[in-house]
């Protein structure tokens, strides 16, 4: 595999706060990856650092072959977290304005805009003004004026931010089709739930540190399996159970039927606590095995909650 994204080292200061710490990925041409971490972690520093719009303080960034983002910035597109197109342009204009800032022909821009905005549903809104659209098509739209002049790495800073759920949908198929057509996507986001269903791979970010970098399975292996029994059952007997490493009583009465949730040990799957508890006539009405999602490896890998503020003001605000 080649690397479209390399980052050896990097980290970014801004007067005595260290934003960034000593981050290192590489992201393999074709990935789609998410780039995930609380508010705060330090992804628009990074990715505004691989775009080239600020210099790191240390290391190195290698994108599209060039040390430097600028140097590749017309095969790159990119999605700011700061949102906003010129309010009384037309899709139209606005999309083939920003396909001609990277060298793409107004009347190219156009057509492919057209066709663009066809594609995603918006065709019938082509020629309105940009403030009467709804949110969720201005972001398409702006998704759109990233993407017109075909780059081969796109650069999303939370494109899911703000948006309902059908629109939340529609931009993962977006994404997924610019995947399909060739690109490399790296997207920030705090939800975990878009980094599950989209990615090859992901980096996780906590406090300017990497936490963790792989697969979406890689990330959920590194969390333990849960066990849910219901029934009258002691948390004594849950705990003695093969390959339960805690219990906690969750719900239910604390005499009658209990709700109680067993964390398996590294490795564990489950089945042999279920045959123990059977053969042991332990009384367990309902049993359920749950898997480890992202968020609960995200929250083991970092001690953060994802959807929390790690930002130095945030911390200060909170003491
Ligand atoms: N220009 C700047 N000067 C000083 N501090 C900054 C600057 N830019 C960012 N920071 C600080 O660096 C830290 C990381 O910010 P950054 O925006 O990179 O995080 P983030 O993970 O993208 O969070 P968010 O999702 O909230 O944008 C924050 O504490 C922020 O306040």
């Amino acid at each position: 595999m080649t690397a479209a994204l390399t980052l050896e080292s990097v980290s970014k200061r801004y007067g005595d706060f260290q934003a960034v710490r000593d981050l290192s990925f590489q992201v393999e041409k074709g990935q789609i990856c998410g780039f995930l971490g609380p508010n705060g972690a330090g992804k628009t520093s990074t990715l505004r650092m691989i775009l080239g719009l600020q210099p790191a303080t240390t290391g190195r960034i290698e994108i599209l072959g060039a040390d430097d983002g600028r140097k590749v910035r017309d095969r790159i597109g990119f999605l700011p977290e700061e949102r906003g197109l010129y309010k009384k342009m037309t899709p139209i204009d606005a999309i083939a304005f920003f396909g001609a800032l990277k060298g793409l022909p107004q009347a190219e821009g156009r057509k492919r805009a057209r066709d663009l905005l066809e594609q995603q549903g918006l065709g019938a809104a082509r020629n309105k003004k940009m403030k009467e659209l709804s949110k969720g098509m201005a972001q398409k739209v702006q998704l759109i004026a990233s993407v017109v002049h075909r780059p081969e790495f796109v650069i999303l800073d939370e494109p899911f931010s703000g948006l309902d759920p059908v629109n939340q949908q529609g931009l993962e198929a977006m994404i997924r089709g610019l995947a399909a057509d060739g690109a490399t996507v790296l997207f920030s986001t705090h939800v975990m739930q878009h980094a599950e269903r989209l990615c090859d791979k992901v980096v996780l970010l906590a406090r300017g540190r990497k936490a963790f970098e792989g697969t979406v399975t890689e990330a959920r292996a590194t969390s333990p399996r849960l066990l849910e029994l219901e029934g009258e059952i002691s948390t004594a007997a849950v705990a003695a159970l093969p390959g339960v490493s805690a219990v906690e009583h969750t719900g239910g009465d604390e005499v009658g039927v209990r709700i109680l949730k067993a964390t398996l040990a590294p490795g564990a799957g489950g089945q042999e606590a279920l045959k123990a508890a059977f053969l042991g006539g332990l009384d367990v009405r309902r049993f359920e095995l749950r898997e480890p999602s992202l968020h609960d490896a995200f929250i083991g890998l970092t001690g953060d909650h994802p959807d929390q503020d790690t930002s130095t003001k945030a911390l200060e605000a909170a003491q």
